[in-house]
């Protein structure tokens, strides 16, 4: 493997859909992309952006538009299937038909490539598969019928067979889709570290915007009309690029935390807080949430402080001088809903 030249380049790549009975419809055009050795990209999008659409062109699912692809050093139209299998894999989002395969006959038929539709495995298929299983933890359910999985299992499965192929590039279009939230974290992590320890190139679509923001090594943001940016995350955030590529309303994203929130309108009273670490930050969530201002002490119509007392979180609302211990934000809530119909009849 070249460690200096990329696994895959894009060059004036244009995507989208022709018909004979209908007019050609580019999704995005004068792409020029490159996967590197080594690298997790993750591809990012509102619905309906282009991300599959771009994942299946890459992978020789369905035509350029105008443009040229290259897969190590030669362009992907001169590789024969058989080639071209041995460079990418993929795995898409649909439902596999896949008979009455067990999880290890699916993900043996990885090796295909080199064995062949009915070669044998050798020994070092056979560890390939196996090492494929354990990984992706798919190996307790090795003799289930891929019909006896739930879609979570059998988005495992799907990679499990992507890593037994074994190939420089893996091409993963939305595949956390189905998982719960600490096997999304394991699934990125998984390809994240493999992409660091077996040099392989993979690329993924992925609405899990907090994740990608912390594994990716590179994000591709595609936009609704199309327009791509690229970069590290942390520049895409920092320069306002992230942030743009969703703007909608009702939602903010707060560079400070990484995550997106949700608007609440500011319509009650103001409140003081006072506190550190996730206590506070968990209590401004709540006190946004039910629509007050957290500000200045000087209109506040209360203080809130919020202290750790013997490990336990506790919070001491004061008002008027007078002050209320609490321990739990459901009750500091149901007091400051009294207060604010109070300062509404004022
Ligand atoms: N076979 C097709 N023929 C014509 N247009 C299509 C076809 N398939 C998808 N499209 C259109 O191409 C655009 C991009 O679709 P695509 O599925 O690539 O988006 P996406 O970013 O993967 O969306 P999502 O996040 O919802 O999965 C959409 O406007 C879609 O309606």
């Amino acid at each position: 493997m070249n460690e200096t030249l990329p696994l895959l380049s894009a060059r004036a790549l244009t995507i989208g859909y022709s018909s004979s009975n209908q007019p050609v419809t580019p999704i995005s055009h004068s792409l020029d992309l490159d996967l590197w050795p080594g690298k997790l990209v993750c591809l990012l999008g509102p619905n309906g952006a282009g991300k599959s659409t771009l994942m299946r062109t890459l992978a020789g699912l369905q035509p350029t538009l105008a443009g040229v692809i290259t897969i190590a050093g030669k362009p992907m139209q001169t590789l024969a299937p058989v080639e071209l299998a041995q460079q990418l894999s993929l795995v898409l989002t649909e439902r596999v038909e896949a008979g009455n395969l067990t999880v290890s006959e699916l993900v043996a038929l990885g090796r295909t490539p080199y064995t062949g539709w009915l070669g044998a495995l050798t020994q070092q298929d056979k560890e390939q598969v196996n090492w494929a299983m354990d990984v992706t933890e798919t190996v307790n359910f090795r003799q289930r019928r891929l019909h006896q999985l739930s879609d979570g299992e059998r988005q495992k499965v799907m990679l499990a067979r992507a890593l037994a192929q074994d190939t420089p590039l893996i091409l993963l279009d939305e595949p956390t889709a189905h998982l719960d939230l600490p096997n999304r974290v394991e699934m990125m992590r998984l390809l994240h570290q493999l992409a660091r320890q077996t040099g392989k190139a993979i690329l993924l679509s992925t609405h899990e915007l907090d994740l990608a923001l912390q594994a990716a090594d590179q994000l591709w943001l595609i936009r609704q009309t199309g327009e791509m940016n690229m970069g590290v995350p942390e520049d895409l955030v920092l320069n306002g690029t992230f942030e743009a590529a969703f703007a909608k309303n009702g939602f903010h994203f707060d560079r400070t935390t990484g995550t997106f929130a949700i608007h609440n309108e500011a319509s009650g009273p103001s409140v003081s807080l006072d506190g550190t670490g996730s206590l506070a930050f968990w209590t401004g969530r709540a006190l946004q949430r039910e629509g007050f201002v957290i500000g200045a002490s000087d209109n506040a119509i209360c203080l809130i402080e919020t202290l750790d007392v013997a490990g336990k979180p506790h919070w001491v609302v004061t008002r008027d001088k007078i002050r209320t211990d609490y321990t739990t934000l459901a009750d500091v809530l149901t007091s400051l809903q009294e207060l604010k119909h109070v300062s509404a009849d004022l």
